[in-house]
């Protein structure tokens, strides 16, 4: 994983105005929802939509609970990070404070589902987001609603996590 100062200035980078439409960058290559060069991870890719931020997204069998259903955590994974990206058009770190997930149906290995996410509200640190995760029938899936508290990029280090703090 890069350095912490390398990665901090990947993320100032990240943090520049998005037209609509664009794809965002990963959080960072090794993130467990979007990083691309992490084995485990989803590797959601998600764009600006307006105010706020969409993907299409398909489960695989790493994400397995039931057998053909998606594990809830995964789908719990998948949505704190596609509020992980919605920071970059508020323009300030936050870190989740609270998540909860409404599971209304099974979600199924391999099907694609689109998910969507905005803010809803902000109140001092606190950022009040919701999301949806939709079937490709229209069926709603899941829906969330999470507290982000800002912090500052000093968050990130002294964290006492040797990989981190080097
Ligand atoms: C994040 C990605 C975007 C890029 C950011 C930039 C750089 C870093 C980039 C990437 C990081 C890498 C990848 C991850 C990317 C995305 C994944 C999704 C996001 C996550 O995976 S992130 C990890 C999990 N997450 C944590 O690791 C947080 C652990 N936690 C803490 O570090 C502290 O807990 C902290 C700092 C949150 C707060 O601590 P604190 O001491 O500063 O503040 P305090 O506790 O006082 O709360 C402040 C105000 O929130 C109110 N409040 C509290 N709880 C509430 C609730 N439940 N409902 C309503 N309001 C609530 C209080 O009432 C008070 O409100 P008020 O100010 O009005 O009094």
């Amino acid at each position: 994983m890069a350095d912490m100062p390398a990665l901090l200035a990947t993320w100032e980078q990240k943090f520049r105005p998005h037209p609509d439409g664009a794809e965002l960058p990963a959080h960072h290559d090794h993130c467990l929802g979007c990083g691309p060069d992490n084995p485990h991870g989803h590797r959601l890719q998600a764009r600006r939509q307006g105010d706020g931020v969409a993907a299409s997204h398909a489960f695989d069998e790493r994400h397995v609970g039931a057998p053909g259903i998606v594990h809830g955590g995964a789908v719990a994974t998948v949505i704190d990070d596609l509020y992980g990206f919605l920071l970059y058009l508020v323009g300030t770190p936050a870190v989740t404070r609270q998540l909860t997930v409404d599971y209304l149906a099974p979600a199924l290995i391999g099907a694609t589902y689109h998910l969507e996410a905005s803010v809803t509200g902000r109140e001092g640190r606190k950022l009040f987001v919701a999301a949806t995760l939709t079937a490709p029938d229209g069926r709603s899936v899941a829906t969330s609603t999470a507290v982000f508290v800002t912090v500052g990029v000093d968050h990130f280090g002294r964290r006492g996590v040797p990989s981190l703090d080097a």
